[in-house]
């Protein structure tokens, strides 16, 4: 039994004192406490070794006592696993040097044994839950096989993602076999996760933004909703979509316990696009946390109110930015805590 388990009684829609509160990217860039092992090791270091992995999944934990862990990871370790190179260099991103871009770079792309290739990743989870001591869940993630295509054409971030958008439109039919061999892939990983212990999962579609109402059906969403459909039995599972306001109903009606919304779409437009019915998670700007903390106390009880403190977890509208103040990290968990109605 998990001591606190407001974030799971969220997604199940149940009535509570106050919302409760995580922030995507926790783990991250704005505490020094993870500066410091980033110095030490690089980045696949961190996520392969379930030592270091575990301990900065616990870190924002012990500073700020969140109501939701999530495993430090990223969603490239699918591409890595499939075989698909994937570098992270420094000050840069993401760098994929033998990029897909037809039909014969698909051959070698597998879909591979998850305890073989991922073990990594569940060893990570074993150990983060003893960490955690069941006083809080854990959140296990996977990005949507869109969003992992658009690294995986591109080569690289992009602002546009045109070579990924092109590659769909030139050669769909092979666009459409390595969606599913990711989608595959990410079906058969995030049940590993659940087996190994992961309370919840949520998809991050980062990219979904990218495409147009229909292309996302075509590109994003029927895949999304695979997922969806392999693991709403398994554990509650939250589809987040950056820029995806138009696909709010659908993600609504999918049967995912909760659904992510960014800071462009208001709380009110977002319920009224879900039916009112589905617990929400977002959407602080994460740039407001560049407001005086007494700033961010006001706008977050005014975001609670706004969405109500029902069916509702409360978050940022995508990750939390580098060089955020400490003392505002602080001020935006703590005015979750002190919600009063
Ligand atoms: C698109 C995407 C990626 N990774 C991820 C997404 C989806 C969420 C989103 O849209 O922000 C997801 C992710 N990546 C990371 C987490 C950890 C858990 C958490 O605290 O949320 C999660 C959930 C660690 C990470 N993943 C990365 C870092 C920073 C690099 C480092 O620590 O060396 C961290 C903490 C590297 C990464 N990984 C990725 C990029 C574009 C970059 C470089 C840019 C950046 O620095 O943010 C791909």
């Amino acid at each position: 039994m998990i001591k606190n388990d407001l974030f799971l009684r969220a997604l199940k829609g149940e009535t509570v004192d106050r919302p409760p509160v995580w922030m995507m990217r926790q783990a991250g860039r704005y505490l020094p406490e993870f500066m410091a092992l980033k110095d030490k090791y690089d980045f696949f270091t961190r996520c392969q070794t379930p030592d270091l992995a575990s301990e900065i999944t616990v870190q924002p934990i012990r500073r700020y006592g969140m109501d939701a862990a999530i495993l430090f990871s990223d969603i490239l370790v699918i591409p890595q696993a499939m075989d698909i190179e994937v570098q992270m260099k420094p000050n840069f991103g993401p760098y994929l040097p033998n990029p897909i871009r037809s039909a014969k770079d698909l051959e070698k792309v597998v879909v591979p044994d998850i305890q073989e290739s991922l073990g990594y990743v569940l060893d990570a989870i074993t150990q983060t839950k003893e960490k955690l001591e069941d006083e809080i869940p854990l959140i296990g993630f996977a990005g949507s096989p869109w969003t992992i295509l658009c690294y995986c054409v591109e080569g690289q971030g992009s602002k546009s993602f045109d070579k990924a958008r092109g590659f769909c439109f030139t050669q769909p039919e092979a666009a459409h076999q390595l969606l599913q061999k990711i989608t595959d892939t990410t079906i058969a990983y995030l049940k590993a996760k659940v087996k190994a212990g992961v309370n919840a999962v949520q998809v991050f579609d980062s990219w979904g933004g990218m495409l147009s109402p229909q292309d996302y059906q075509e590109f994003s969403w029927k895949y999304i909703q695979q997922i969806v459909d392999a693991l709403k039995d398994e554990a509650p599972i939250i589809v987040f979509g950056k820029g995806c306001w138009f696909a709010l109903r659908e993600m609504a009606q999918s049967g995912a316990s909760a659904v992510g919304v960014d800071w462009t779409c208001s709380p009110k437009n977002a319920r009224y696009l879900t039916g009112g019915n589905i617990t929400l998670q977002g959407n602080f700007d994460p740039a407001r946390l560049l407001s005086p903390p007494s700033v961010i106390k006001k706008m977050v009880a005014q975001m609670i109110r706004e969405f109500g403190k029902d069916k509702y977890v409360v978050n940022l509208g995508h990750g939390i930015l580098p060089h955020i103040p400490l003392e505002n990290a602080k001020a935006f968990i703590d005015a979750v805590k002190e919600y009063k109605e």
